[in-house]
Order: structure tokens, then sequence, then C-alpha cells
């Protein structure tokens, strides 16, 4: 443990001095015993020069187990407006080591919040640099998500590097996130972390263990970007693939690729699965990762023959339309791929 905090309240007294109750609408659920907060920061290497960023800090349990760890520098952007006095307090106390910002993580940018002389070469180790948090469920995946494309783009606070995440998750959540080929839990979640990331399993938080206490567990996440992504295609073709082919998760692949294409290139699913040598009658959650990866090979060479095919979304009204009766398209001609 790195340097001691001066003598301040327990966190839950600063709860009660500041009446700082957990909003309902916000989903907010406090950690406020300080050995689940260190339990917390022990997933995190964290080593003498590391800068961390907490998105949603809340009271500031885990600000302050942060605090009391090595951490060269710890930063938290909180939305809420509420929890400024008591992080004032412990920015006041840390010693020019915390500095508190008041907004949305999701439209932060991170990224200049970290020395540039943090980064360091992507294929080499990771940098000096976390992002953790304890954020509400709904509000983590969905910054999950953005950040995989940062990720996948080396873009945002990944310029400096493969920057480590350490969150929390619903347990249902994570287990969806790290779910293997053929488990129950499969789904779109899991192949656009697992392409990006290595992820593991940290520890289960009972529910109990919040304040309040919600009705599900929670999951600790880490979750470090790989060096070479294991689908070499741009995030926006990978997560078009995966989601159309999973909408129809219980049903042989072919009835999702279908929504792939236009019904006019109907004729380019089969196409597709002469490509990609994928196996239409699988579902969804049975393939690997070397399938996605072919099937997104496969629709990557479909979408560079016919132009437009890669804006075509089945699900917006004007797609039925769109492609139907454009000049521009193609069928493909499957000797210039083979
Ligand atoms: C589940 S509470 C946890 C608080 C604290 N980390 C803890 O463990 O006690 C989530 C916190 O994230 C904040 N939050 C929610 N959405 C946010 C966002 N988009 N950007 C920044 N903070 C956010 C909430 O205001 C709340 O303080």
């Amino acid at each position: 443990m790195g340097s001691r905090l001066p003598p301040m309240p327990r966190i839950s007294e600063i709860v009660k001095l500041y009446r700082l109750s957990a909003t309902k609408k916000l989903s907010q659920n406090f950690l406020l015993d300080m050995n689940v907060c260190h339990k917390f920061v022990n997933c995190i290497s964290v080593t003498k020069g590391s800068h961390i960023c907490e998105v949603g800090p809340g009271p500031g349990g885990i600000t302050r187990a942060l605090l009391e760890s090595d951490a060269e520098k710890v930063h938290v952007i909180e939305k809420d407006k509420r929890f400024l006095p008591p992080l004032e307090a412990l920015r006041a106390a840390s010693g020019g080591r915390l500095d508190v910002h008041l907004g949305d993580a999701k439209y932060f940018d991170m990224h200049s919040l970290f020395p540039p002389y943090c980064a360091r070469p992507w294929q080499k180790m990771t940098p000096k640099v976390n992002i953790v948090g304890n954020l509400p469920f709904n509000v983590s995946l969905g910054l999950l998500l953005k950040w995989l494309e940062q990720i996948s783009k080396k873009s945002g606070p990944w310029q400096l590097g493969r920057v480590p995440l350490t969150l929390t998750f619903q347990h249902e959540v994570a287990e969806r996130i790290l779910a293997d080929v053929d488990s129950e839990h499969r789904c779109r979640l899991s192949i656009m972390s697992q392409y990006l990331c290595k992820i593991k399993y940290r520890y289960h938080i009972p529910g109990k263990v919040f304040v309040p206490a919600p009705k599900v567990h929670a999951a600790v996440l880490y979750i470090e970007p790989l060096n070479t992504p294991l689908i070499d295609q741009p995030f926006s073709l990978v997560e078009k693939v995966v989601s159309t082919i999973f909408h129809y998760r219980q049903k042989h692949i072919k009835r999702g690729a279908q929504d792939l294409f236009p019904p006019i290139m109907s004729n380019l699913v089969d196409d597709f699965f002469k490509i990609s040598r994928v196996d239409p009658t699988k579902q969804s959650f049975r393939l690997s990762m070397e399938e996605w990866r072919e099937l997104c090979y496969a629709y990557e060479q479909l979408c560079l023959l016919n132009p437009g095919l890669i804006d075509y979304n089945y699900r917006e009204p004007r797609a039925k339309h769109m492609l139907t009766t454009s000049p521009l398209v193609r069928t493909s001609n499957l000797n210039e791929l083979q």
C-alpha cells in the first residue's frame, strides 16, 4: 500500500453527513465497506507511477482505496453533482493526487487526463494507466461497447497503448461477456468483447454488500486489449455481422445471414457461406471465433464487390427499397475471391 490519507470520517458517515441517499432512478448502489473497496483496488495492478481514471465514484469508497494505493494520480468523473462535497474533501486530503471532474463519462475526453509519457507501444507491456469503475449496470454495458469500439480504433485513451479496464457488471452480464463457444450465455456481447480483449473474471460481489442492496449479484471483470484482434475487420462490420446473425439465436445461421443482404441480392447468401466455408446449419452460439472471423471476412469481400451493401440495414424502413433499384448492384464473382 502507498500513501495514507489523513484520518477521515468513515465512508458510511460521509454518506449520512451529506445526506447522499442513493437515487433509484440512476441505479445507484454504493460500496461503503472499505474492505470491499480495497479488494476491488487489489484487482488492478497499481504500481508506482500509475495513473487511474475512476468513472462514477459516487461518495468515494473506491476512490479512497485508490488513493491509499501506489497510484500517482487519480481522476474521477462523476455525473451527479450531489457527490462533489465528499469528493472535494478527498481531493483536499490527497496532496494533489486526486482531480475531480463533473461530467458524463459517455462524452468525456478521458485521453486528455493522462500524460503522454504514460504511452507504451501497443505490442509491448500495458501502460501504467487504468480505467476503473463500479457504475450502474446499464451504464457500464453501454460504456463497454463504446470503449470496445475505441479499442478497435486505438482511439481515445487507447492511443496510449493497451489500457486495461476493471469494471463491475451484473453477474449475468459478466457471464455473457465471458461465455465460450457452445455456452447458453454466448451472445453478441461475448464475440464483440472477446475478439478485441482478454477478459478475466476477478471476483463475485454478493448483492448484499451494496447499499442499498440490489436484487442481483455483481462481478468484477479485468479487460485487457489483445495485441492483435482475433478478427481483422472494422468494428462496425463485425458488429453488423455478429448482431444480425445472433438475431435468430435458435435457428440456423443461414436465417440471420439472409438479413445481411437485400432481397435482390439473396443469391449472395450462398456465396457468403461458400467464401467463409462455415456450415450454414450451425447455430450462432456454437460458432468459434475462427468461424466468426471467416464470416466477417466473407462479408467484407462481398461488400467490396457490391458498393452500397455495407450500408444496407434490414431494420430501416427504407432498407427494402434500397439496393433493389440501384444500377450499381453486382453479384459476387467467386473466381475473383478464391
Ligand atoms: C452504482 S453507483 C457506485 C458509486 C461508487 N462507485 C461506489 O462503488 O460506491 C454509480 C455511480 O456512477 C455515477 N454515474 C452514473 N452514470 C454515470 C456517467 N455516465 N458518467 C459518470 N458517472 C456516472 C452515479 O451518479 C453514481 O455515483
